[in-house]
This record gives structure tokens, sequence and C-alpha cells, in this order.
């Protein structure tokens, strides 16, 4: 659904010069769920706004939705969706009439249009809203029309640019709900920018990191925990030199550290390897107190590509409003 190879867009003025996506590949097959995470100013939005064809990319080719993003930017847009980050609807329209004029602007004739209307609104927990303002409506009611928007014209695969921002959290989980609906219901392709580590918990069965303009790493969010950071385990024993000295033969153990009679160190699965570790220990007369697994979060992995946290470079990632 998805080809780019080697994307890149720089912005150029007279006084500045910035390479915001410095040659990106990826891939992404019909029907999935795919996440694009990275901190503020990673290269996320304008790598979206390339691929909807918002923004012409300074080099590099891409297909998208079965199209050629450079030689055919007409037939990009009539098969993909983009929501963007701020609100598509106009502020001063009613919800209807805003739905009914974007179905135009897709060829949907008016009996086609009203149908799909009203089954989108139901869908997306709006029904009734036709005849209110679209600035009565709450954030979240707002942000679901936004999506209800991108989506009418049914595309194969919708783009969404940071859809749960400013929302809070019972908002939040309710848009999920949807967004995972548009896959499971209509098979639609979703990809997704985000810069909340819980939405691409909860919502991404894949994700690609990026930061400073490039993928620095792909796979699904289980995965990458597991092979990038690895689990947490903490254990306090008799001998902890004897045990760090056994944890330090399990297969992929790293940054083993002893601290009074605590020892730590990361393994990729400590569910796996705890069981053979507890018998060698005993098997030693090695007495166990206490045993912790910390499953990592993807802030860990980020920490692991990059030594700086998500979270460090994401200051505003916290701000939420009420629905
Ligand atoms: N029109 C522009 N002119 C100049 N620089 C730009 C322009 N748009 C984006 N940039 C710069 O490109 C870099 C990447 O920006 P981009 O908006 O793609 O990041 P992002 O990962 O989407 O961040 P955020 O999470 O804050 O939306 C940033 O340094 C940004 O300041």
């Amino acid at each position: 659904m998805i080809k780019v190879r080697d994307l890149a867009k720089t912005f150029r003025s007279r006084k500045n010069t910035v390479e915001a996506v410095r040659g990106v590949d990826i891939d992404v097959a019909e029907g999935e769920l795919v996440g694009f995470l990275g901190p503020n100013g990673a290269g996320k939005s304008t790598t979206l706004r390339m691929l909807s064809t918002l923004l012409r990319p300074t080099s590099g080719v891409a297909m998208v939705a079965g199209c050629d993003l450079l030689d055919d930017p007409a037939g990009v847009r009539r098969r993909i969706g983009y929501v963007g980050q701020g609100n598509g609807a106009g502020g001063d329209q009613r919800v209807g009439e805003e739905l009914m004029t974007q179905a135009q602007l897709y060829g949907i004739d008016r009996r086609q249009a009203r149908l799909r209307v009203e089954e989108l609104l139901g869908q997306y927990d709006l029904t009734g809203m036709e005849t209110r303002t679209v600035s009565t409506l709450s954030g979240g009611q707002r942000r679901r029309l936004d999506i209800v928007m991108g989506v009418l014209h049914r595309p194969q695969l919708v783009f969404l640019d940071e859809p749960s921002t400013a929302l809070d959290p019972q908002s939040r989980s309710n848009l999920w709900d949807h967004i995972r609906s548009l896959r499971d219901l209509h098979s639609t392709t979703v990809f997704l920018t985000t810069h909340y580590l819980d939405e691409v918990d909860a919502l991404c069965e894949r994700i690609l990191v990026i930061d400073g303009g490039r993928i620095i790493t792909e796979g699904t969010p289980d995965g990458l925990k597991s092979e990038v950071s690895g689990d947490l385990l903490v254990l306090e024993t008799s001998d902890p030199s004897s045990t760090a000295a056994t944890a330090e033969r399990l297969p992929g153990a790293r940054e083993i550290t002893v601290d009074g009679s605590t020892v730590r160190f990361r393994v990729p699965l400590g569910g796996s390897v705890l069981p053979g570790l507890l018998r060698e220990l005993d098997r030693n007369q090695i007495s166990v107190m206490s045993v912790q697994t910390h499953r990592p979060t993807l802030d860990d992995v980020f920490l692991t590509l990059t030594g700086r946290s998500l979270r460090d470079t994401d200051a505003d990632s916290t701000d939420e409003q009420g629905e």
C-alpha cells in the first residue's frame, strides 16, 4: 500500500536550511495499522504531508495506494484520506452541511452522500449532530468529525497526523476504538503519527521510529521491546557476585550491575530465562529473597537506541484538555 525509497525533504530559506526528512524507506502492507513514532521535530508530519501529496519531496520515490506519488499525485489523492493536526471542519459551518460539501468535492452524488453521512455519523457516535455548528462540538467529537471527513470517500489508506493530541484520556481511548474499527470493519490501511507511547502500545501492530529525519528502527511494539531493550530482571540474593556471574552466562544478558545484595540485568525475555536461573542458583545453594521482572516501555527502546528519552525530547506531550 505504501512503498517509499530514500524520501527526503529539505526546507530552504535565505537564512536556514532544515533537513526535515533525510532519506527514509517505508513499506506498509494492505490492511496494516502502522504507527510513526518520534519526538517533536523528528520529521513525522513532513513525511506524512509528502505521502499525502501536500508537500513535494526534495528527492526519493514513492508508490502510495497504487499510484506514483510524483507522477500521479491526483491518483494518490483520490485513493487516500488525510486527517491533519488542525481541525479539518470549518468552525461556523453546520456538521451536516460541512460533510455534504466534502462529499460533493469527491464527486459523490447527493443521495449516496446523504446515506454515507448518516451511516458514518452513526459509526462515529455523532448521530443527531448534523444541525450543530462545528465550533460547538467537544474536542473528541470534533476529532471524530475530522476522521469522518477524511473517510467519506471510502479511501483504501488513511493518514492520521497525531489523532489524539489534546484529548482527555477517555476521549482518546474512544477515538482509538474508532481507528481500530476503520481497519477491522473496512480493511482500511491506517498510517498514523504520534508522540504518545501509550497510543502506539494500544493501537499499532507495527511501528516505525523516526528521529532527526531518519528511521532508526521498526518492528512490532513487543518485538522492539524484547529485541532492542529487553526485560529488566532484579534479584536480591545471598550471593550477589555469583548471581551476577550466573546471569552473565544467560543468552543475551547485558547491563549487569550489582548494588549491595541486588543484581540487575537485562535479557530479551525475562519470563523464559527465570525458571532456569532460579534452578541454577538453587543448585549452588544461593538463596533468592526477591525477584522482579520489568517489561520495558517504548521509551526504553528509544533510550537504548539514542541515549535520550522520548519524554525529555517531548516536553509538551502531556498537554491535555477535557472533552
Ligand atoms: N515549512 C517548514 N519550513 C522550515 N522548516 C520546517 C517546515 N516544516 C517543518 N520544518 C522543520 O522540519 C523539522 C521536522 O518537522 P515535522 O513537523 O515534520 O516534525 P514532527 O516530527 O511532525 O514534529 P511534531 O511532533 O512537533 O509535529 C523540524 O525541525 C521543523 O521545524
